[in-house]
């Protein structure tokens, strides 16, 4: 292949940071590529994501896509939409990053050590429910804003802590300032967390082609699809704070060879704070039936609670 392929990317630095990586492996594949920063109207708004909606930092992204303005668009991928976009196809998922979430603390500290009244920042409903739940008498608050200005709330002496996803602290370069990364029996992050979507054009096949060979990672790919097939499913029930996780796991089968599985986790916040979990194990194959078959016992088990307002992230 020898055209140039444009890369569209927001302009924050993790954006930067993750397009940056990705263009190091396509240029290591031999791909001339050129890296081409999209505004988009999440980077310019600081109203809560709540309010802004999902998608506000990734359709302006797709539209240069689909419009052939760039070739590839790299995405979080916890931040795209459940519902496929028919323009574009989501060539590969690079190998996922620690999806779990961190704490950045004053002083040091860990959760625990926080003490009662501790004001801790987040504009996640999800992060908020699962914080709430742990009965630390925290103060939780709302924030919105890129990595860095958040971890200035706390530098600042404006917060005493801040919960993030490690995978972007860790992009940053900063895992040295997370004072506790965060087990996922407390905080079980967000469905794709630490994850990248790499998209190209539905009909550019030889973009497509480059992008699976060159950066796809099969086991990250079936756990995020689970993840998002659950979420995908719960958004159509109610309107909850959804956390999940899905691990890839060493099983044998019936005749003692050792297969890979998925383990599935899930977690819904009712509007009254009450958390409803579940857990199921399947195929690496059929990941979107597990995410699915999740969903369904977790709408079952928080029925009419989970109406909260919706959010992400
Ligand atoms: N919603 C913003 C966003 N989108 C992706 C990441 C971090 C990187 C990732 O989860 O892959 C973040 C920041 C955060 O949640 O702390």
């Amino acid at each position: 292949m020898n055209r140039t392929l444009r890369i569209g990317t927001r302009g924050s630095a993790l954006a930067l940071a993750q397009t940056g990586h990705v263009a190091d492996a396509l240029r290591a594949a031999g791909a001339e590529i050129e890296i081409v920063t999209v505004s988009t109207p999440g980077d310019r708004s600081s109203a809560p994501i709540a309010e802004i909606g999902i998608g506000v930092f990734t359709s302006a992204l797709r539209d240069a896509l689909a419009d052939g303005e760039v070739d590839i668009a790299v995405h979080s991928y916890k931040d795209l939409p459940t519902a496929p976009d028919p323009r574009l196809s989501l060539a590969a998922v690079p190998p996922r990053e620690d999806p779990r979430d961190a704490l950045v603390a004053r002083d040091g500290l860990t959760l625990g050590e926080l003490p009662a009244g501790a004001k801790v920042g987040t504009g996640s409903p999800r992060r908020a429910a699962q914080l709430e739940a742990l009965g630390l008498g925290l103060d939780v608050v709302p924030l919105r804003g890129n990595v860095d200005s958040r971890i200035r709330r706390v530098a600042d002496g404006e917060l005493d802590a801040v919960v993030l996803a490690r995978a972007g602290i860790f992009r940053l370069g900063r895992t040295a300032e997370i004072t506790e990364t965060l087990e996922p029996i407390q905080m079980l992050p967000a469905p794709a967390q630490g994850a990248l979507a790499v998209e190209c054009r539905v009909d550019d096949v030889d973009t497509e082609h480059l992008l699976q060979s060159t950066l796809d990672d099969s086991a990250s790919r079936a756990a995020v699809a689970a993840e998002r097939a659950m979420l995908a499913a719960l958004e159509a029930g109610c309107s909850a704070p959804v956390g999940a996780l899905a691990d890839v796991v060493e099983d044998l089968d019936d005749n003692g060879a050792v297969v890979l599985r998925l383990s599935l986790r899930g977690v819904v916040a009712a509007a009254d704070g009450d958390l409803f979990r579940a857990s199921a194990t399947g195929d690496l194959t059929a990941a979107e039936e597990l995410g699915r078959a999740l969903a369904a016992e977790l709408l079952d088990l928080s029925g009419s609670a989970a109406v909260r307002p919706a959010g992400r992230s």
